[in-house]
């Protein structure tokens, strides 16, 4: 049987930093194994190509919820990179990590375990940094000369100006650095790309790696299970792009990077998981670890949508003659629309408690942009969407197996604003960033808003409803096979990422966090598995 060090399954932001770091620092043969496609492709590179991909591309894979009943049986879309680099490769390239806090918690929780390494932010601060290559900030916060571009929008447009503006005028301060000492006010995000092109993992971490033996990519390889034997993870056994089956060897370990809706599916194919549910569905059992698939969680997020009262914004800037036009300023001067994602500011608010940490995150938009299941309801015209996203939901969720063959998708059910305490943010944000479309300099140029309708917008129950219809993942989900204290019976890994009660097994994606950040997952996800190379090399 072929054999490795090493085998990475799953090439997203995780898996892209974990195999290149084991690869090139440990001097270990590393098999990556990627069930999507090469990330070279010109829409892929481009910030606002997400835009043409996030309704049907093949470098997307669209999960689709279970019937969600508190949305009356709504079910909705959950897009997840299906290509080398994954999220980080389809994603809006927001760079954010969350609040120090939140690590903090995490550390707090796992405090005393057995195998304890400390996850406070002080801690996870050196992997951000140390990835970073930011082309404004260099301070406590920020690092330069990292493999990971982080950079300045490149392009912003005047609706965004005219909102930021109208954030402060609501009283809320401008904020030059989401990721610096406070999350509050409003302000331009900072993004992973440069000169506008994109920063995946699979530039930032991979691509370098090229010529390099020791690393081993297959593309189009979908893994299927884990082989353990005698309680060690030894190999996996995946289906080629032709559907051929192979078996590889792992000599070292095996580490699980699909994401948090397919790396529990893989261990509960593998036997690894509820024992209950995997034999409903024909498994067999090797481990009952009860935790895995439980506790999915997602930040919520929903539209509140205008109509401009003129051309602003992005409306058809990427068709006919205005895509060419932008595309020629682009290839002529390295400017223009070209270079935004689209999404260039946003903003950090408490709308209940104004001073207390901010509980809702928005993202601004230039037009009107809503997930394909609900675009038929509104009109395609010039307009502007900002999104708001309840940060720290307290609603889980949880991700199944739909039966015991690994070409199906797996069960979803994200449960979002289930919990009443998120629902009540999520109203007390759509209100507040209601009310910032009637402040000035961005008033005057709205006809009016369509999402929430006026009639929605005249009762919280109208709200609410509101919420129910559009609500939608913000493509973080996470925490599926978490990492937990040896007391915690729905702990899957321990501090060190290893799955409890298998040899050589370790999970270093989104899916393995505690809790949620308040903030966007991808460099959170690189942080993890650049921490994960560090356990395994032997440095913490
Ligand atoms: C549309 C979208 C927009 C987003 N916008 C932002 C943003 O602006 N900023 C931000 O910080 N975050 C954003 N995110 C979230 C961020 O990209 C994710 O949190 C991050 O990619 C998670 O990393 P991961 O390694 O856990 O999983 P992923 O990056 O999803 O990687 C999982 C990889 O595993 C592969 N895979 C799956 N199944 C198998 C299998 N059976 N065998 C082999 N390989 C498999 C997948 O193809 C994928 O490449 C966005 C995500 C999406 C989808």
């Amino acid at each position: 049987m072929e054999s490795f060090d090493h085998i990475v399954v799953g090439g997203g932001a995780s898996g892209c930093v974990i195999a290149a770091r084991l690869a090139s620092e440990g001097g270990a043969r590393v098999l990556l194994l990627e069930a999507g496609y090469s990330h070279h492709h010109p829409l892929l590179d481009m910030p606002p190509g997400i835009f043409k991909m996030i309704n049907g591309s093949k470098y997307m894979r669209y999960h689709k919820t279970v019937p969600q009943a508190h949305f009356h049986g709504r079910q909705h879309d959950i897009p997840q990179g299906h290509v080398l680099g994954g999220g980080s490769t389809v994603n809006g390239q927001v760079y954010m990590r969350g609040r120090p806090s939140d690590y903090d918690r995490w550390d707090t929780a796992l405090r005393g375990s057995q195998d304890y390494v400390p996850w406070g932010f002080d801690d996870v601060l050196p992997s951000f940094t140390g990835m970073e290559d930011n082309n404004r900030l260099l301070n406590e916060y920020h690092g330069v000369g990292g493999p990971l571009k982080v950079s300045d929008p490149g392009y912003i447009d005047q609706l965004s100006r005219d909102w930021v503006q109208a954030v402060q005028a609501m009283g809320e301060p401008f904020n030059c650095d989401f990721c610096g000492p406070s999350q509050r006010g409003a302000g331009y995000y900072q993004f992973m790309n440069r000169d506008g092109k994109r920063s995946s993992s699979a530039y930032s971490h991979v691509e370098p790696l090229k010529k390099n033996p020791n690393l081993t990519v297959r593309l189009q390889s979908e893994v299927h299970r884990v082989l353990i034997d005698a309680g060690r993870a030894v190999g996996v056994v995946y289906a080629d792009s032709k559907g051929s089956l192979h078996e590889v060897r792992a000599e070292g370990e095996v580490i699980v990077t699909a994401g948090a809706l397919v790396t529990p599916k893989i261990l509960m194919l593998s036997g690894i998981g509820p024992a209950d549910h995997l034999r409903e569905v024909g498994v067999d059992v090797e481990l009952d670890l009860p935790g895995v698939g439980n506790n999915l969680i997602d930040h919520p997020e929903v539209p509140i949508t205008a109509y401009t009262n003129g051309p602003y914004g992005y409306f058809k800037q990427g068709e006919g003659w205005r895509m060419i036009l932008n595309g020629v300023q682009f290839k002529l001067f390295g400017s223009g629309r070209v270079c935004s994602t689209g999404v260039e500011c946003g903003a950090f608010v408490n709308p209940i408690d104004r001073d207390a940490p901010p509980s809702i995150q928005t993202f601004c938009v230039g037009m009107v942009y809503i997930d394909r299941d609900a675009q038929h309801l509104v009109q395609d015209r010039h307009g502007m969407t900002v999104t708001t996203v309840v940060i720290q939901p307290k609603s889980r969720g949880w991700v199944r197996l739909a039966s015991d063959n690994p070409g199906d998708m797996p069960l979803v059910h994200p449960n979002l604003l289930s919990h009443e305490d998120d629902m009540e943010t999520m109203v007390a944000g759509q209100k507040f960033f209601c009310e910032v479309f009637s402040r000035e300099p961005l008033a005057s140029k709205i006809d009016r808003l369509v999402l929430p309708d006026a009639e929605a917008r005249a009762t919280d129950e109208g709200i609410r409803e509101h919420c129910r219809r559009f609500v939608k993942t913000n493509y973080h989900p996470c925490a599926t096979t978490k990492m937990g204290h040896d007391d915690d019976p729905m702990a899957v890994l321990d501090p060190r990422l290893r799955v409890r009660g298998i040899e050589g097994l370790r999970v270093c994606d989104m899916s393995a966090v505690p809790d949620i950040v308040a903030g966007n997952t991808n460099a959170p996800a690189m942080m993890i598995a650049d921490r994960c190379a560090d356990m395994i090399l032997g440095a913490i």
